[in-house]
């Protein structure tokens, strides 16, 4: 049986990716919920879903698949029945701060309304109070939460599907993530993968599953290649998840290698591939404020090993010394965001200059907006296919994070 996931590096030919067209949820919030919902602005929705249509057709221009999660989760839900969607309920309602009660008991009400795609769609955008003609009577309700606008709050970063789940090999890590603003995302990953009928019973291994303390996302783990993996020691990704993710790797699939890279812990650089993303056999894009002095970086090599933690680590500081070894390239074109220009590279990086999509060796998706660096990427012989960018970047993140990789073409 060939596995419906297949992902064995950042570059091979990409042949079917996860998207998620933006919808009311990136602007059913207020100017004050931003910071708690990680956004830096309002975007206008209708652009928004102009600039992701563009992305989306330039993928399938390229030969991708597209697959869309609103659309695969009621789907996992038609092929589910009555008890998944009871069950799927529950535990959403339960994760938004509603286990049970007469809050609980009118969102279930009103939700299962709703068709299948219709309460998927709700789920994401957010439910507002006065969409319900119910009164609640309890204290929090009087006491703390009169004022506030929502029974349950829109999940606007849902459009960045690189974040909840990241496909390894022929298996899968569904996140723990670090904000409560999206741990509620990876429950559709988790429904999708369990019941999905393209993905459920095809021996899909799950390399961490969500039901852990500690967090990691997305952003942060990048497939190498077929043994190694790097992943983002971030704001959002802890050294804690990072070892028990090796441990899983290394006991039960083919990676041994794994890179952790210590990055700046902030909303910027909120993961790895804020500042780093591969683009070539041997190219990366670096965002040159994570390097210190002399160019220097905290890095360790972890592999399996006898010590207490089952693992053992080789910490060095030269990134590109560290990179020729484990993925065995006598060079490495580091390519900087901004072409090194200090100003050029922070504000470039901030709208993802760094954040390139690599839809095969040599081949990337980028924002338009980040011209100094993509014709960088020229330069070094990278061919650039640039997306419209305005809208879709006021969330933090570019074409990487806006695209989960379920199938590539082996190198
Ligand atoms: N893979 C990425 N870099 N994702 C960017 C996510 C941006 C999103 N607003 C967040 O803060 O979570």
């Amino acid at each position: 049986m060939t596995s419906p996931i297949h992902n064995y590096s950042e570059i091979g030919k990409l042949k079917t990716v996860l998207l998620k067209r933006p919808g009311r949820e990136v602007e059913n919030f207020t100017p004050e919920m931003m910071p708690r919902l990680l956004f830096d602005d309002i975007p206008y929705l209708p652009m928004a879903q102009k600039e992701h249509d563009y992305f989306a057709e330039t993928l399938r221009d390229n030969g991708v698949e597209t697959l869309y999660l609103e659309k695969l989760s009621a789907e996992a839900l038609d092929a589910g029945g009555s008890e998944l969607r009871d069950q799927f309920l529950e535990q959403m309602l339960a994760e938004s701060g509603y286990p049970y009660g007469a809050t609980h008991d009118a969102l279930k009400e009103y939700l299962d309304s709703m068709s299948n795609q219709d309460m998927i769609i709700k789920i994401m955008a957010g439910v507002r109070k006065n969409e319900i003609d119910f009164h609640p009577s309890d204290l929090v309700s009087a006491a703390e939460t009169e004022d506030y606008p929502f029974y349950l709050d829109p999940m606007p970063n849902l459009y960045f599907t690189r974040d909840p789940s990241a496909c390894i090999g022929e298996g899968i890590s569904i996140n723990h993530m670090t904000f409560p603003a999206r741990q509620r995302e990876s429950l559709f990953n988790e429904m999708i993968i369990n019941y999905h009928p393209r993905f459920a019973n095809k021996g899909i291994h799950v390399w961490r599953d969500r039901n852990h303390n500690t967090r990691i996302e997305g952003g942060d783990e990048l497939v190498l290649n077929d043994h190694v993996m790097a992943i983002g020691v971030s704001e959002r990704t802890s050294a804690h998840a990072i070892q028990d993710i090796a441990r899983s790797l290394f006991k039960n699939s083919q990676y041994d290698t794994v890179l952790a890279v210590s990055i700046p812990h902030n909303h910027a650089m909120m993961h790895l591939d804020t500042v780093f993303t591969m683009v070539n056999y041997d190219q990366f894009t670096v965002h040159p404020g994570i390097l210190g002095e002399g160019g220097k970086i905290d890095t360790w090599t972890i592999t399996a090993g006898k010590g207490e933690s089952g693992l053992q680590l080789q910490h060095r500081t030269d990134l590109k010394a560290v990179l020729k070894d484990v993925l065995n390239l006598d060079d490495i074109d580091l390519i900087p965001t901004g072409g090194g220009d200090p100003i050029i590279a922070d504000r470039e990086q901030w709208n993802d200059g760094s954040n390139t999509l690599t839809i095969a060796p040599g081949v990337v998706v980028t924002y338009n907006r980040n011209y100094v660096s993509n014709e960088l990427l020229r330069k070094h012989g990278l061919k650039v296919l640039e997306v419209i960018s305005s809208e879709l970047s006021r969330g933090r993140g570019g074409p990487r994070c806006m695209s989960c990789p379920i199938v590539r073409e082996d190198l």
